[in-house]
């Protein structure tokens, strides 16, 4: 009987967020053959459970794009059965990671089209919150988008920026790192039939798939650029902030620029508040931020 998957940690190292694991940058096989029941099980009734959450609330695009996966439901999924329909459709593949890698790396990774997938999943008693991704928020969150041609040339697009910033200051990393958070992971975009999500960081959650488009808590913001790389973000409770785009070609256009300039405008500019309305916001909902902590914006 295989033991319950669990990550092979290289050690936690001190930073100004208190003791992180530090995980090998290394590429590692999906162990599919050691997956345990518990495993599977775990995978199945996540899968389960969102698909029944999304409905009506997941953008076309993502369920689209989920369906042109084929991802089977009751067992965890083959990166390799994955990787042969991902790369006939946009030239991307999933290669399995311990977990967080370091900024660079996973850069790089999306820069070559390659997205990094954590290759254990949570255990049954973490089934409603876990404080890292794991092979249910990457496979069931980030892949299916890489199905769509726009938000493909998009992923990579943002590893390019990712790598240059990275050259350029720590502070250009931190306005680029709040971009992905606020579109990847915490993105909703605007349909005909009212406001849907896409971002990873909503679709792998039940309660915040609900809570982003239903709660009058968070604020609702059109996107815009700027705006969103001076915003501050919360990492451990739901965000008090979404920002709405009108389509993937919205965001694609808007990053194509060169970000040199925008950087050193940044620069010179404070960040904002992650609760904050600002008076040329395009506001879909002003947030009554019921429920929100004082602090703890990062
Ligand atoms: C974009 C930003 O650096 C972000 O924190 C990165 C860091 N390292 C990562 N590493 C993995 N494996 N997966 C991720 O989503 C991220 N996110
Ligand atoms: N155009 C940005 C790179 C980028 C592309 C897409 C998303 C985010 C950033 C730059 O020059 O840095
Ligand atoms: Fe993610």
């Amino acid at each position: 009987m295989a033991t319950q998957s669990t990550p092979q940690r290289v050690e936690h190292q001190l930073t100004d967020k208190g003791y992180v694991p530090v995980y090998t940058t290394a590429v590692v096989e999906q162990p599919w053959a050691s997956y345990s029941s518990q495993d599977h099980a775990v995978w199945a009734q996540l899968f389960e459970r969102q698909q029944q959450v999304l409905v009506g609330r997941a953008s076309d695009e993502f369920l689209a794009a989920q369906r042109a996966m084929h991802m089977s439901p009751d067992r965890i999924p083959k990166f390799d059965d994955l990787n042969r329909v991902l790369r006939a459709h946009t030239g991307w593949e999933l290669v399995g990671v311990e977990g967080l890698l370091p900024e660079l790396t996973f850069f790089d990774h999306l820069a070559n089209r390659r997205f990094p997938v954590t290759w254990w999943i949570r255990r049954a008693d973490q089934i409603d919150y876990l404080s890292e991704p794991d092979l249910f928020h990457d496979l069931f969150g980030h892949v299916p988008l890489l199905m769509n041609p726009v938000f493909a040339d998009y992923m990579q697009a943002y590893g390019r920026g990712g790598v240059k910033a990275h050259g350029i200051n720590p502070e250009a990393l931190v306005h680029l790192t709040r971009l992905y958070w606020y579109t990847v992971e915490f993105g909703l975009i605007r349909q005909a039939d009212g406001l849907r999500i896409y971002g990873s960081g909503i679709v792998s959650s039940k309660s915040e798939s609900i809570h982003c488009l239903e709660s009058n808590a968070p604020n609702r913001i059109g996107f815009d650029l700027e705006r969103i790389m001076r915003t501050r973000y919360r990492i451990d409770t739901f965000q008090k902030t979404y920002f709405v785009i009108d389509s993937f070609e919205q965001l694609m256009q808007a990053t194509t620029p060169d970000f040199t300039p925008i950087y050193e405008r940044l620069a010179r500019q404070d960040s904002i508040p992650a609760g904050e309305v600002l008076p040329d916001d395009r506001v879909f909902n002003r947030g009554t931020g019921e429920g929100w902590l004082a602090d703890g914006d990062v």
